[in-house]
């Protein structure tokens, strides 16, 4: 793998906004003991968490009756009701950094002096207070996750396996199929969960997945409360810088590229696929991550398909780890073929 001249010799910059903690986010209302939104340089808009470079800032101060949105299960508690739910599992400091760190706060309702009861017609919509139901929900949901799951070829992987079928096509034999995942949306809410539970024990600041199938699962990175990064096939996205061509398990030569300055160096990138053959896809994304400085903490797939040997490849490029949700030995639905079928696909 080389990068021409004019590709490697772009600068990198540090992150925006870098030098600004949380400080500058508080309100200057000293009875505030809410963080108030930011103002600018990103900030400040509707759905904004923030300016780039201070995602998950830290704070010292907590509201009792403030909601966050927990990753895990995507629903607002309180910081006493996660602790009355994690107690035993997880250190209080450790949870007053997830808190922090991962769990998106809710914007507050505004009343402007009013009962909470009269809220006028337009106004945004009461924040809803958790019912037991959902309670019970947010832990039936954590609760299946158990470590067992985020080995490979675990409980879940078990379970998601016979939907995603095979077929013959591109001239292979077995072509995964992973529409038949995407067609159970719990499933593949369950798959993504599995995977941010994994990549958030391992401290990855960023997501890079590969177009087109990696893009998937953005699921992971909204579910940790990190960036995604897009690596796409070259040519597709402005200012760039291209991996040299590599070859796949079927016909075709392609090169990705990725965005310039959107990983940093010191980042610690999850590397993101649907399924790992040849591994010459995965092992061009480590080369882009080293061309940004970047760490590559994991490179993680769905599918791992063994025989061809791509996590050898992949630790002789210096990949540092290798993981799969599950290895081919689970993918034995054969695709009922409909009459007539013929194998259409082509190279890309
Ligand atoms: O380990 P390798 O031999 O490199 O093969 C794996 C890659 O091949 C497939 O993508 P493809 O490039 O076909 O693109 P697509 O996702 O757009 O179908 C798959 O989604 C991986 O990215
Ligand atoms: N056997 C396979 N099935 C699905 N996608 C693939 N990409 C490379 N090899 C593949």
């Amino acid at each position: 793998m080389s990068f021409s001249r004019r590709e490697c010799v772009w600068a990198f910059r540090p992150p925006c906004g870098h030098g600004e903690g949380p400080e500058e986010r508080r309100s200057r209302d000293p009875k505030s003991s809410v963080r108030a939104p930011p103002k600018k340089a990103g900030g400040g808009g509707k759905f904004t968490l923030g300016r780039p470079g201070d995602e998950g800032a830290a704070g010292d101060e907590r509201a009792y009756d403030e909601r966050r949105t927990d990753p895990e299960d995507g629903e607002a508690y309180t910081f006493d009701e996660l602790m009355d739910y994690y107690r035993g599992q997880y250190k209080k400091k450790a949870l007053e950094e997830y808190w922090e760190n991962e769990c998106a706060p809710l914007r507050k309702k505004k009343t402007k002096g009013k009962p909470a009861a009269k809220v006028e017609v337009g106004a945004s919509p009461a924040i809803p207070e958790p019912t037991p139901k959902s309670k019970a929900k947010f832990k039936t949901q954590a609760k299946k996750l158990s470590a067992e799951d985020l080995e490979t070829d675990g409980p879940l992987a078990r379970e998601i396996a016979p939907v995603i079928p095979f077929f013959p096509f591109k001239q292979i034999e077995r072509f995964y199929d992973i529409q038949g995942l995407l067609k159970h949306p719990k499933l593949l809410n369950a798959a993504c969960a599995l995977m941010a539970k994994r990549f958030r024990k391992l401290g990855a600041t960023k997501v890079a997945a590969f177009e087109a199938r990696g893009f998937l699962f953005t699921l992971v990175a909204i579910k940790m409360g990190v960036p995604f990064v897009m690596l796409r096939k070259s040519g597709k996205m402005p200012n760039t810088i291209s991996s040299a061509p590599y070859t796949k398990e079927y016909a075709g030569v392609d090169s990705i590229c990725i965005q310039k300055d959107i990983v940093a160096p010191g980042d610690k990138v999850v590397l993101l696929d649907d399924l790992v053959a040849t591994g010459g896809t995965m092992c061009a994304g480590v080369e882009l991550m080293k061309a940004c400085e970047a760490e590559v903490v994991e490179c993680a797939c769905m599918v791992e398909l063994r025989a061809l040997k791509g996590r050898e490849r992949l630790m002789k490029a210096g990949a540092k780890a290798v993981w799969a949700m599950m290895t081919e030995e689970l993918l034995t639905t054969a695709a009922a073929l409909p009459e007539g079928y013929v194998d259409d696909g082509e190279a890309h």
